[in-house]
């Protein structure tokens, strides 16, 4: 069996999205998400100048050695560019696999390990009252977990703040628009939106926040403290993860369950936090971290440490990554939650696909391959568009994380 061709869709159906199509001399073809949000355009070049030659009259059915060829033949590993162009190729060639073998990916890893998927939604609002209630309309629309953002007085277009009551974009603007962060106040409001959310709602359902890289080992410690009393699902991404062992001292200080590993490509980013068992989720994604063949070595490691997966699952991660994501939370032994962030009708209209969400559950299809396809004459009239994600300045305009 043979790659025969393969091409790059760049579509825009109210965000970007790239996507590798992956023909063979079977008729068989696959495809897979290779977007990267605010440098879509990186990956597309190295997806045509400097992967798609060298898969041309490759196996398809070789997937770990093809994972192989292009981690080690690039020379330069890792890196958010590459591994997500790694993604995309190792997602079409499990598509493919599971096309020619007549199974659901699910199967090709090992079978299901549950039915449902438990996602979490995102709720947010401008101030504490506005995110209550935005709570409340993810626990009508039967989400078991929650995670709650909210606008902090005094902090110009904080974090998580969307601008719908569904979907939420970040990346704004076609060059980065400059939002403000202060730590002191935030750490000042959102321990109240957690308390004014358990009186409101009880401990029923699980709440999760996003700290969004933003305050240091000590004032994520403190944050961790402060949220004790509300039992969070998780706090996520507390203070920059670049340096594992700043999670050694929030940790010593809190038993808030910590997450983090949406920004991670290689299991080399996790491997100190996860064997040193300074978290309790790992946030890596099947797009952002090489693909199926590299995320289930990333929750094999986990699984000895019992950290559970929590996948990425914001708006642009493609529906293709969606889908792959749920054949792997299907199989995965040591499954904790999936993100959900609902895609726009435009976008499912371009990416047709099989799974489906019931009663706070997501759940994979059991269409050959991953169930998500792409309607290319529709995807072709939502042409690319620029957009960048925020950066975030503190008062004094120092730059900070956003
Ligand atoms: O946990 C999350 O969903 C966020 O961290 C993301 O929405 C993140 O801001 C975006 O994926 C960035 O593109
Ligand atoms: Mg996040």
């Amino acid at each position: 069996m043979k790659i025969t061709g393969a091409r790059v869709i760049v579509t825009c159906p109210g965000r970007n999205f790239v996507t590798l199509r992956i023909e063979t001399d079977q008729g068989v073809y696959g495809i897979g998400d290779g977007t990267l949000n605010g440098r879509e355009l990186s990956v597309v070049a190295y997806l045509e100048e400097h992967v798609i030659p060298c898969l041309i009259g490759m196996d398809p059915r070789r997937i770990e050695d093809i994972w192989q060829y292009l981690y080690r033949g690039a020379y330069w590993r890792r890196g958010p560019v590459t591994m997500r162009a790694i993604a995309a190729v190792d997602m079409a060639l499990w598509d493919i696999k599971g096309k020619m073998a007549g199974m659901p990916v699910y199967q090709l890893l090992g079978g299901r390990s549950r039915d449902g998927i438990m996602v979490y939604g995102h709720a947010n609002g401008s101030d504490i009252a506005e995110t209550v209630e935005a709570v409340g309309h993810y626990i009508d629309l039967g989400y078991k977990a929650i995670r709650a953002q909210t606008g902090v007085p005094g902090i110009k277009d904080a974090y998580g703040v969307g601008r719908g009551k569904l979907y939420y974009e970040p990346a704004d603007a076609a060059l980065p628009s400059v939002t403000g962060w202060d730590t002191r106040k935030a750490l000042n409001y959102v321990p109240k939106l957690f308390e004014e959310l358990r009186k409101t709602y009880g401990f029923d359902h699980h709440l999760l926040h996003d700290g969004h890289h933003r305050y240091t080992p000590q004032e994520a410690a403190n944050l961790g403290k402060m949220l004790e009393p509300y039992q969070l699902f998780w706090l996520e991404d507390c203070t920059p993860a670049e340096n594992q062992e700043a999670f050694k001292l929030v940790r010593q200080h809190t038993v808030t369950p910590l997450a983090v590993g949406e920004i991670f490509n290689t299991i080399w980013d996790a491997k100190d936090l996860i064997q040193n068992q300074l978290i309790d989720y790992i946030r890596a994604t099947v797009v952002g971290a090489g693909g199926l063949t590299h995320l289930r070595r990333i929750a094999d490691l986990a699984s000895l440490y019992q950290v559970r997966t929590g996948c990425h699952g914001a708006t642009d991660l493609s529906p293709v990554t969606m889908g792959c994501a749920l054949h792997f939370d299907t199989w995965v032994p040591n499954f904790g939650i999936q993100e959900y962030m609902r895609h726009t009708p435009e976008t499912d209209a371009v990416f047709p696909h099989d799974y489906h969400f019931e009663h706070g559950e997501l759940f994979c299809g059991e269409t050959p391959g991953h169930g998500v396809d792409i309607d290319e004459k529709l995807a072709a009239k939502y042409p690319y568009k620029p957009a960048y994600l925020p950066v975030a300045r503190l008062e004094d305009g120092t730059m900070w994380n956003w």
